[in-house]
């Protein structure tokens, strides 16, 4: 049974990363979750997943609360025109990261925009798909509501209540406004983040060495997926543009003040560090609570067949759900360190355990 409010009965069209979490957070609120996906490994794995059941092919016996389009930015006028023609929905929303194209290609393709308002979790990973998804992703996060003039009152109210319910903070912006904020806040630091991981391709292994996390932070989104971006760069094309001139100007100032090396030059220079302090300092906090907080125990691993499987195991026979699990390689050295992700509660106990079947648990 859906909690009081929310909700009860949600159709996503999409079940790739942003579709999956949703799905996944409204099933933790007793939400009824109906999934569909053009790719059916994708479908296949969110219903595994716990995200809900298949959408059937046919008519619904009545239509949902609301249907999310959580489709690529250039999938989802064509979505919303077809989702209505099925009657799908009372009310429709999508998540794409941008809003202004999406929106005149709705009105444009002649969709209901009354029982539609169009959505954006500022929310995200840099991995796609319903594998890297987390009902807890939009935890505290800021969701960006574009309704238009013609938007019904309830719809807007389905879809507020869609992001509260998953833990967002609804913020409700014009969608050209919005386009032009994420342009500076989002779209600009992806494509630098790309550029700056784009200059590695060609480093010698000296110098990936010798990365650290300084590197790692600047350009973990450089990891997402292509195909996605360009689609969203592409549909908010002239705003990014101008947020790349003002960075690209900045960059090249720089360069030639290093270059001529003298003292006011590198004052200079450090003008730029301190603007970035304080813009850096202006990032607001997350509005509410935090993701689920894991504690991290750090183990030392020896580059050796089955090592992994046996620490699995050991968490195992302690009665430790791992949640999360990395490793950092150090490039030619024999050791590695496994960074196993617990709940804090669990953390001593897994520690304690590992380290009696001999592994170096550091800290
Ligand atoms: N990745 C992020 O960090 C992030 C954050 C917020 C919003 N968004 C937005 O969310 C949307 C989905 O992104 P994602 O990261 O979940 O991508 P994803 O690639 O993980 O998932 C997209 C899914 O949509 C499916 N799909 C594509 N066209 C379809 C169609 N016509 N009908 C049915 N299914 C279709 C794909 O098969 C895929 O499973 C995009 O509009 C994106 O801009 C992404
Ligand atoms: O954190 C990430 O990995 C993201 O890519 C998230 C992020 C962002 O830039 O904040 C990216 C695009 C989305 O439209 C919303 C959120």
């Amino acid at each position: 049974m859906a909690e009081e409010g929310i909700p009860g009965r949600i159709v996503i069209v999409g079940t790739g990363l942003i579709g999956t979490s949703i799905a996944l957070a409204m099933r933790e609120r007793g939400a009824e979750v109906l999934l569909s996906d053009r790719d059916a490994g994708a479908l296949g794995m969110a219903v595994e997943l716990g995200a809900g059941e298949r959408l059937p092919d046919g008519p619904l016996d009545e239509p949902a609360d609301l249907a999310v389009l959580a489709v690529p930015p250039a999938a989802v006028a064509v979505t919303l025109l077809d989702a209505q023609k099925r009657g799908l929905a009372a009310v429709y929303t999508d998540v794409a990261s941008v809003k202004a194209l999406p929106l005149a290609q709705a009105a444009e393709l002649g969709c209901d925009l009354t029982s539609y308002v169009a959505g954006h979790p500022l929310a995200g990973r840099e991995r796609s798909g319903p594998a890297a998804a987390q009902g807890d992703l939009f935890l505290g996060r800021p969701w960006a509501l574009c309704p238009t003039d013609q938007a019904r009152p309830e719809a807007i109210q389905a879809v507020t209540a869609l992001a509260e319910a998953c833990g967002a903070v609804p913020v409700t912006v014009e969608a050209a406004e919005h386009d032009r904020a994420v342009a500076l806040v989002s779209h600009g630091p992806h494509v630098v983040s790309a550029a700056v991981a784009a200059r590695l391709t060609a480093a010698d292994e000296t110098s990936l060495g010798l990365a650290g996390q300084g590197v790692r932070d600047v350009t973990r989104i450089a990891a997402s997926d292509p195909r996605l971006w360009i689609g969203i760069l592409s549909a908010n094309a002239e705003p990014v543009a101008d947020v790349l001139e003002g960075v690209a100007t900045d960059l090249a100032v720089a360069a030639s003040l290093l270059r001529d090396g003298s003292e006011g030059a590198a004052a200079h220079v450090a003008d730029l560090l301190l603007r970035g302090n304080a813009g850096r300092a202006r990032i607001p906090g997350k509005h509410g609570g935090d993701q689920k907080a894991y504690a991290v125990v750090p183990v030392m691993i020896p580059d050796r067949p089955g090592e992994l499987a046996m620490i699995f195991q050991a968490a195992g026979i302690a009665g430790v759900n791992i949640e999360d699990v990395s490793i950092e390689h150090s490039p030619g050295r024999p050791l590695g360190v496994l960074e196993i992700s617990v709940r804090p509660e669990a953390a001593d106990k897994l520690a304690e355990e590992l380290r009696a079947r001999g592994w170096s648990v550091p800290g």
